[in-house]
């Protein structure tokens, strides 16, 4: 679907500006897109000053079809303040902050159309994914919208309940922070093992991403990538006797994802 829709992005810091870096390639205008942030950070700038988006300190005064709201939870409330003169009937509202729940957002602005959604930052090479939930306001076409500008990073998975959104946080949204963790503690453990360093973080760095491209490209699931490497008594198998203790990483990770829901949850309390 072509994108014609006029936006209004209030944040572009590291989330924002790797959507509408999304949006660029997909086609969209950079005219029809205003930026709000009070400064242009690094991953903004060039689509500012070479791609031609519009960057305002100030909420303008025109309308728009699309808020995209990509500030930190705790900015919301000073985010959504200048909104209210400015929402057209035909408006409606994406938010990607974590936590933040509709009620809140609704709270600043009145009731209105959300879609709430939770993308991650390999949306910046056009390789994330987004879970995502409308409320009863978003009609088909603000759905079809939404779901055009959401699918410029990678797939869009859409849930019926807004908690949801809490759980795809744990594990998509917060997701790229523990494989960028597990690159480092596998190049640490390269060290301990007797490898330089640098050679060390190679390894792991192309063993994460060669891993992670095979199993997208690949038809086969984990578990039968993971069996490929794996041969009977074999060094694979010695690792994955530790990895797969019964105190090994998969209570680890699910009291990790756990934990980022939770998180997000204690977010739209504070
Ligand atoms: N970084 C990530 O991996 C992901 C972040 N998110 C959500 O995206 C939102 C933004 O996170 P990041 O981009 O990481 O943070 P960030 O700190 O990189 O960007 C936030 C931007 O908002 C700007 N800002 C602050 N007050 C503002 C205001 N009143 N009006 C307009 N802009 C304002 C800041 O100057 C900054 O550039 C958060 O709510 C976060 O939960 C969602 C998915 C993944
Ligand atoms: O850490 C955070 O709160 C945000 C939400 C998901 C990824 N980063």
């Amino acid at each position: 679907m072509a994108i014609a829709a006029r936006i209004l992005l209030l944040g572009g810091g590291n989330m924002g500006a790797a959507m509408l870096a999304g949006w660029l390639d997909k086609g969209v205008d950079p005219a029809n897109v205003v930026v709000v942030d009070p400064r242009i950070g690094e991953t903004l700038r060039p689509l500012v000053e070479e791609r031609g988006v519009r960057h305002a300190e100030q909420v303008p005064a025109e309308s728009f079809d699309v808020v995209v709201l990509a500030v930190k939870p705790q900015m919301m409330g000073e985010a959504l303040a200048p909104l209210g003169t400015t929402l057209g009937p035909e408006t409606f509202v994406i938010s990607v902050a974590a936590g933040t729940t509709i009620a809140t957002i609704e709270a600043g602005i009145g009731e209105c159309a959300v879609v709430r959604a939770m993308p991650n930052t390999p949306a910046l090479i056009g390789r994330g994914i987004t879970g995502a939930f409308a409320n009863a306001r978003v009609d088909e076409a603000g759905r079809a919208l939404a779901d055009a500008l959401l699918a410029a990073s990678g797939p869009v998975e859409w849930v019926d309940r807004e908690e949801l959104i809490d759980a795809v946080t744990g594990v998509s949204g917060s997701g790229p922070a523990y494989v960028f963790h597990l690159a480092e503690c596998l190049a640490d453990a390269g060290v301990a093992a007797g490898l330089p360093a640098d050679l060390a973080m190679r390894l792991a760095r192309h063993t994460v991403a060669g891993a992670g491209e095979l199993m997208i490209r690949s038809p086969e699931p984990p578990e039968k990538l993971r069996r490929n490497v794996t041969s009977p008594n074999g060094t694979t198998q010695a690792a994955l006797d530790v990895l797969m203790a019964e105190d090994g990483l998969a209570p680890l990770m699910q009291r990790a994802v756990l934990a980022a829901r939770d998180r997000a949850a204690a977010l739209a309390k504070e």
